[in-house]
Order: C-alpha cells, then structure tokens, then sequence
C-alpha cells in the first residue's frame, strides 16, 4: 500500500510553490489572479489530467482492448494530475497532516468499494481533491508503483516544466 508520508507531501507542496511562482511571474499574475481568476482554469486543467491518465488505465474498463497497457504513460499522466493536485492544495491554509488525513478518509471509503473500475468513476465524476488524490494512489500501487517511483516522476515532469517555460513552449 502507497502511503504519502509528511515528508514527500511537503517536498511536492515546496516545488509546485516554486514553478507556480515562476509561472505567474513570467505571464504577470497577481496573487489574487492566482486564487479567485484562474481557479476555474485549473479546476479545469485537473480534470482533464484526471480522464489522460484513466485513459491510459484502460486495461481497467476498457473490456474490448487485449493490448497491454504502457506503464511509463500512465505513471506521467499521474504525475501530471499530482502537479495540479498540490497547485489547488497550495492555497489552501492547511498542515501537510491535515492534508493527508484528508486523503487517509477518502482512502478507507474507498476501500469498500467493489472494482477499480468503480474508483476511476468516483476520480472521473469527482471535484474533491482529496478524492482524487486517494484513488490515484490507489490505482497505481494496483500497478506496482512505489512512493519512490512516484517521486522521481514528478520530479523528472516538473523540470521538464520548468524547461519548457524557459523555451516558450
Ligand atoms: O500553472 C501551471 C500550469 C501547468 N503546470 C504543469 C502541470 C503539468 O505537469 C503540465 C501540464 O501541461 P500541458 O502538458 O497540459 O501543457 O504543466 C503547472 O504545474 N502549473
């Protein structure tokens, strides 16, 4: 079972801080902008992230597809997803442990459900953070994944976004 610590949690807050901040200053936004203007945009930008990386579980609903699944995308689609995960948690006033109690309860509900199918449709349907959070975790220690492996991948992504800003992607 994949469980955040406080530690990774923190360091995930820290760099999505870094490149969010380097974000609204290279397109001139102000703090206010971030909280209230552009909040629609990431809700937005999460839930897309959210079907990318269902998309590529398809071994998990699609029951018409024998192809086996890539495991590279589907752990950059979540990295992804995790990214616009602690850009939202970031503007909320909350201790990294309240934050993760909050994933722990979404968790345990979780853990009464039937399929994995059933979870992706709770992370498709849902707007809670934390909900999704659970479910991704969830999902992919079904696939094996490590907190480690996880960590690497974010940070591989987030200088990847740092990178592409540098080139004006
Ligand atoms: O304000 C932002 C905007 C984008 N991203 C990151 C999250 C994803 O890893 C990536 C998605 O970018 P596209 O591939 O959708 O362009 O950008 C942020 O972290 N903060």
């Amino acid at each position: 079972m994949i469980k955040m610590t406080t530690e990774l949690f923190n360091k995930f807050a820290t760099k999505q801080e870094e490149l969010d901040r380097m974000i609204r200053t290279k397109f001139n936004f102000s703090d206010d902008d971030w909280d209230f203007d552009l909040d629609t945009k990431h809700q937005i930008a999460l839930k897309v992230e959210v079907a990318e990386f269902i998309n590529n579980c398809y071994d998990l609903w699609k029951y018409w597809k024998q192809k086996a699944v890539n495991p590279d995308l589907i752990l950059g689609e979540a990295v992804d997803v995790i990214h616009f995960i602690h850009l939202i948690l970031n503007k909320r006033q909350l201790s990294a442990e309240a934050h993760i109690a909050h994933i722990i309860v979404e968790r345990v509900r979780y853990a009464s459900r039937m399929s994995y199918a059933d979870i992706l449709d709770d992370m498709l349907n849902s707007s809670d953070v934390y909900e999704i959070y659970a479910g991704l975790l969830l999902i992919l220690d079904h696939y094996s994944f490590t907190l480690e492996d996880i960590e690497q991948a974010y940070d591989r992504k987030n200088a990847e976004n740092h990178a592409r800003q540098e080139r004006n992607y």
